[in-house]
């Protein structure tokens, strides 16, 4: 079999299509977006490269339009799940030995489809059920996804060369093999691109995977299954199930062959699976991978010698971009004295501003929370924040679900620095703001530390370099992702490896080599090439001691003979 030691491309950051006013793209994206608005999808879920339908479905509804219906999509039951793992394990013998170059093409061929002929269903998907504007669909659904694709290539390989040392006559070699089982991958409804990541970069990697996306990201889920497909990944390597999500993982962690879980969503989910899967050890053949990027209460904390213009506008994107319904997403901010006031009158200018409806109308920069739950448990916090003591809202606070989940993007101001919005992760678009004495900067840093239970992302401004230096010292174990000078959102992979501590996750950074390497498992081989024929010490041999006698032996004889030659000539 011909063979070489390939380079892969140089991975490179997908650039962001601008959709401006009259551009192609934007006609493109647009019109797919109305086509597939106007139409009925029936998504099947997906086993061993077969489409089910079961007849048993769940409405499409676009969060922005809530009594439309764009299609269906069908659940699996019990019987389904364990034949997803009976598939899996089957594909997982072809898979598993194919070699890397074949699974980087797979890999490789999807981020150019979606690149090109998948980006505006991708986007448009995306847009209708996850109710993103333009910018918001083409970052994720397009950009990061196509840059997870690529990135990991590249990543995978640095992996696979990291090779150990070898001493002379002999040869150490480091294989990387996959997971002796199928990886679990469960995904969020916010990000389309880390659906489509935590199945494929274990699938990368050799593995088989049972993923399960979020009901409300289903449409755009079937777009990558589609992908996959279209860049001819293998039947049954990545298998899509959709339905009950305790059945689901019920039967999943119950397997015998369940070797890792590939999470991201929130920490008390993350929390029931690990609970679980203590539970079940003993069912295991394997330790399993468990990997779990959680939620956050992420901050923005300025300094007064930051520029007030540059900290109210991080607060307006990092807030409010996509409702705040990022993980990144500023959601407790703590604000100088001095220049609160400069700040205050920039955000609510800013908020004022945003334009709230459909994603359809390209000019809205706000558009629907994800369902009826978020908006009810929205709205109860900002109910609450109107009858507290500690809270005032300074800007929004009001919402609407007669058409779509809309919550107005809100600044409330609170007296209390442990008030409970500034602790809870609401996941919308609010943000609490306590405003502290100058000269307690020190002290706020300390606030910042000490609330709550998670560390994903965080945000500082200063112009003053010492107190950057500070800040980063005091606030090293508050955020997986630390900003100077900038807001807490958009991450780039390749640029900022993304992943929190604490309550916020394992921190293994989606889309890096950190994360590829808790999808394999190694095994060393030491090949000696002339092995040693006898098991005794060199010292210690019979032979070498009988050797050493006998040259004594021959030595002496040989002084005896000089010595009686030497007599006999003095006689002579
Ligand atoms: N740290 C990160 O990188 C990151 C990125 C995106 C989202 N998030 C977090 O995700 C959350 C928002 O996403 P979400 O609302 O989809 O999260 P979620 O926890 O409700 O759902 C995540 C996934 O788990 C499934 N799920 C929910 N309950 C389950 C149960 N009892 N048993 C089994 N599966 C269950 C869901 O169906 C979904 O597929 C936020 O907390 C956010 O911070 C984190
Ligand atoms: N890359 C994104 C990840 C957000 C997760 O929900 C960001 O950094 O904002």
């Amino acid at each position: 079999m011909a063979t070489g030691f390939y380079n892969v491309p140089k991975a490179v950051n997908e650039p962001v299509k601008s959709y401006a006013p009259g551009s192609p793209e934007r006609k493109l994206l647009l019109d797919t977006y109305k086509k597939m608005y106007n139409e009925k999808v029936d998504i099947p879920f997906y086993i061993g490269g077969k489409e089910f339908r079961t007849g048993n479905t769940v409405d499409i509804n676009p969060p922005h339009d809530h009594k439309h219906c764009v299609g269906q999509y069908h659940t699996a039951d019990k019987e389904h799940i364990e034949l997803a793992v009976k598939k899996a394990a089957e594909a997982r013998v072809k898979w598993a030995a194919t070699s890397w170059e074949h699974r980087a093409a797979i890999f490789l061929k999807a981020a150019e489809l979606l690149a090109g002929p998948f980006r505006y269903k991708m986007n448009a998907a995306t847009m209708i059920a996850q109710s993103k504007n333009v910018f918001q669909a083409e970052i994720d659904a397009a950009c990061e996804l196509i840059d997870f694709l690529r990135f990991n290539v590249e990543f995978m390989t640095e992996i696979y060369s990291n090779q150990p040392q070898s001493s002379p006559g002999i040869w150490n070699r480091m294989e990387y093999r996959p997971l002796e089982g199928f990886v679990y991958a469960i995904t969020p409804f916010n990000f389309t691109a880390i659906a489509g990541n935590l199945p494929a970069a274990p699938a990368l990697m050799g593995n088989v995977i049972i993923w399960k996306p979020a009901r409300s990201q289903v449409y755009s889920a079937q777009v990558i299954m589609e992908l996959f497909k279209a860049a001819g990944l293998p039947d049954g390597v990545i298998n899509m199930v959709t339905g009950n999500s305790s059945t689901i993982t019920d039967v999943l962690l119950n397997s015998p062959d369940f070797s890792g879980v590939h999470f991201t969503g929130s920490t008390p989910v993350f929390n029931s699976f690990w609970e679980t899967i203590g539970k079940n050890m003993n069912t295991y053949k394997t330790y399993p991978r468990i990997v779990g990027e959680t939620g956050g209460k992420d901050f923005i904390w300025a300094h007064p010698s930051s520029n007030a213009q540059e900290v109210a506008t991080a607060i307006s994107r990092g807030a409010f971009e996509y409702q705040g319904q990022k993980c990144s997403a500023a959601s407790r901010a703590y604000m100088p004295a001095s220049l609160w006031p400069a700040i205050k009158e920039a955000v609510i200018k800013d908020v004022k501003s945003f334009k709230m409806g459909s994603p359809e109308d390209t000019s809205n920069f706000i558009n629907a929370v994800i369902d009826n739950r978020a908006f009810k448990k929205l709205s109860g916090y900002l109910d609450q924040a109107k009858k507290d003591a500690d809270a005032e809202i300074i800007v929004g606070g009001g919402y609407d679900d007669s058409v779509g989940y809309f919550i107005e993007p809100t600044v409330i101001v609170t007296t209390n620095p442990k008030y409970d919005t500034m602790c809870t992760e609401l996941f919308g678009p609010i943000i609490t703001i306590y405003v502290y004495e100058d000269e307690k900067w020190q002290e706020s840093l300390d606030l910042v530390d000490e609330t709550g239970e998670f560390a994903l992302t965080g945000a500082i401004f200063s112009g003053d370099r010492y107190v950057i230096d500070i800040a980063t010292n005091k606030l090293e174990n508050a955020a997986g992702n630390f900003y100077i000078n900038d807001k807490p959102t958009g991450a780039v992979v390749g640029q900022q490896p993304f992943g929190g501590a604490r309550g916020s996750g394992t921190n293994d950074k989606a889309g890096s080599v950190w994360n590829l390497l808790r999808w394999v498992s190694n095994r060393t081989i030491k090949e000696t090439f002339v092995p040693p024929t006898d098991y005794r010490y060199p010292f210690l041999k019979e032979s070498t001691i009988e050797t050493v006698e006998k040259e004594v032996e021959t030595a002496i004889e040989k002084l005896k003979e000089f010595s009686k030659d030497l007599k006999d000539k003095f006689k002579k």
